[in-house]
């Protein structure tokens, strides 16, 4: 068997208790290149359900931290209404802490983690992560600054809440596709495996509404061994279809004790209302979310397993537009990517000006710019997918055709525009090295959380370290490009383009709370 940098050990460990049932019974850009205001701009609406006091978070972070009853920590005050866990600290530490199976089960039993008699990692000291260690979610910090928010760090613990023989696992796929969702499943099944020397895993087909509408797919290191290699998802995905009760359901009676959950933010919003089903019913079982997302639209982690790869094959839309765009008089490479929402500015002027100045020029626009423009003549505006995300028309092949005609009728200027449509090659791809990586870490870390009996949470990278997330801030919000930050500064300087965006936009962009720049000069909407 080919590994992927995991411990491929195929020995079985030494299991400490064969405590039976875990069930509880009751229960480098072309200089040419002009991006096109890749931002995002809504909001959703919250999954988890949490009490008034949370809902305020978005605008105050502090309001959030008063939530919390206890110095310690606050556990839920009712089994319906699971509150977040926040621990306060000296220095305005804060912990937003992952919901635990303890937390609602009383009495369960511990095992000793199978990992200590491994030999891989017999010799590692400190092998296990200590229960205390936390990571902080800013890390530039000043003299007297609070220490702030911090996430539970991932990693295998000394104790376990599960014995690896009572562990029926299952794995599912949901939304969209992504570069890496073969290499999660095949690293979460050989991490299980392996790590634990659990041996059952099972395979949801088709998304959330095959655990109700299919059967299982048996899921062993054999049968994932080459998957990574592959685009897509060997098990298959879908939208829609999520119908909480008969999921939690079909998962009590599959006797499913773990839950591994691969999606974006809508599959992480799923996720977490069969995590609090679950816990209302009072099940002994892990839910955890692996996030994904091909364009960085999930907030708090440093990005999704896959971007990566996405970027590498933009790249390479990109080179082909500028290829063609260098190769004829006024050449114009258009290249559409995802990002589902974002808004346009002004653009013919600066259009010709650079097509003066350079004699060929690159556009690349995200699929959700200027959907209110194309909706003045098309009513698909309102049209929504079986998940509830809105339909998207194509506004490439829309803004080619008024570049065309603007250049063409107007100015009488001929023009060469090519536009290429790499969108869903790019999302098709297997991952590259670096995501299968990333892939393998995600989904270790999510093995050992559920392990470890931590639930309701997503495992992700916060300033380079493995985290577990709880589900509230994974759906709170979506990522959206901060246009007054300096990530989008360096991308207007590299590429040389003006903003397109009024002064009216950059004074509500600098009124978002995760924007901490301020603007230094006056911005304008016209490109000069
Ligand atoms: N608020 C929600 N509550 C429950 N399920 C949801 C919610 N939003 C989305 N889902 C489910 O999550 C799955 C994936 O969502 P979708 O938006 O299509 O993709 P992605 O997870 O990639 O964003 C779908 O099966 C959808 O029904
Ligand atoms: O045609 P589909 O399957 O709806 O996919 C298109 C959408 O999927 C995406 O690539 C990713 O969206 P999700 O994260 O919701 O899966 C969007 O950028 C795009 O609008
Ligand atoms: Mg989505």
């Amino acid at each position: 068997m080919d590994s992927l940098l995991a411990p491929s050990s195929t020995s079985s460990f030494p299991f400490l208790n064969n405590n039976s049932n875990n069930r509880i019974e009751h229960k480098s850009l072309p200089s040419s290149l002009c991006f096109f205001n890749l931002r995002k701009f809504s909001t959703v609406s919250f999954g988890y359900n949490r009490r008034s006091c949370r809902l305020r978070l978005s605008s105050s972070r502090r309001s959030k931290i008063k939530c919390s009853t206890s110095p310690t920590m606050s556990s839920s005050a009712s089994p319906e209404i699971p509150q977040p866990k926040i621990v306060n600290g000296p220095g305005g530490y804060v912990l937003e802490d992952v919901p635990h199976l303890s937390d609602y089960i009383p009495d369960l039993p511990v095992y000793s983690n199978p990992l200590q008699d491994n030999p891989a990692y017999s010799v590692v000291k400190q092998y296990f992560v200590h229960v205390d260690d936390t990571v902080p979610q800013k890390i530039v910090v000043h003299k007297n600054s609070p220490r702030g928010v911090h996430f539970r760090r991932a990693g295998p613990r000394q104790k376990i809440f599960f014995d690896s023989d009572d562990v029926h696992a299952c794995i599912v796929t949901c939304g969209g596709l992504c570069p890496g969702l073969n290499t999660v499943i095949r690293e979460i099944v050989c991490g299980l495996f392996h790590m634990y020397g659990v041996r059952k895993v099972s395979g949801i087909d088709g998304g959330y509404r095959g655990f109700y509408a299919k059967n299982t797919v048996h899921l062993d290191p054999k049968v994932v061994n080459d998957i990574h290699k592959r685009g897509g998802t060997i098990l298959g995905t879908s939208r829609g279809g999520h119908d909480t009760s008969k999921i939690v359901d079909s998962i009590q009676d599959r006797g499913i004790n773990q839950v591994y959950i691969i999606g974006g933010d809508g599959t992480q919003r799923g996720a977490s209302v069969i995590f609090e089903e679950i816990r209302r019913r009072g099940l002994k079982v892990s839910v955890a979310g692996i996030p994904k997302t091909i364009d960085n639209d999930i907030p708090v982690i440093d990005r999704s397993f896959g971007f990566d790869t996405a970027v590498e094959e933009a790249q390479r839309a990109i080179n082909a537009a500028h290829v063609e765009a260098e190769s004829f008089e006024n050449g114009i490479g258009l290249v559409k990517l995802m990002g589902r929402y974002s808004g346009p500015g002004g653009l013919f002027e600066y259009i010709e000006r650079r097509l003066k100045e350079n004699g060929h020029m690159v556009l690349v626009i995200a699929e959700g710019a200027g959907q209110e423009l194309l909706s003045e003549s098309l009513q698909s505006m309102t049209q929504k997918d079986a998940s509830g995300n809105k339909l998207l028309q194509d506004v490439a092949l829309w803004i080619s055709q008024r570049i065309k005609d603007h250049f063409s009728k107007e100015r009488k200027m001929t023009i060469n525009l090519k536009y290429i449509d790499p969108t869903y090659m790019i999302r098709a791809i297997p991952s590259n090295a670096s995501d299968n990586v990333y892939c393998t870490l995600l989904a270790q870390s999510a093995v050992h959380g559920a392990m470890a009996g931590y639930t309701g949470f997503t495992s992700g990278l916060v300033n380079g370290r493995q985290t577990y997330i709880p589900f509230y801030r994974i759906t709170e919000t979506q990522n959206k490009v901060v246009i007054t930050d300096r990530m989008w500064a360096r991308l207007l300087s590299s590429t040389n383009q003006p903003s397109f965006l009024c002064p009216k936009e950059i004074l509500e962009d600098q009124g978002h709370e995760e924007s901490s720049n301020e603007l230094l000069d006056n911005g304008k909407c016209s490109p000069n």
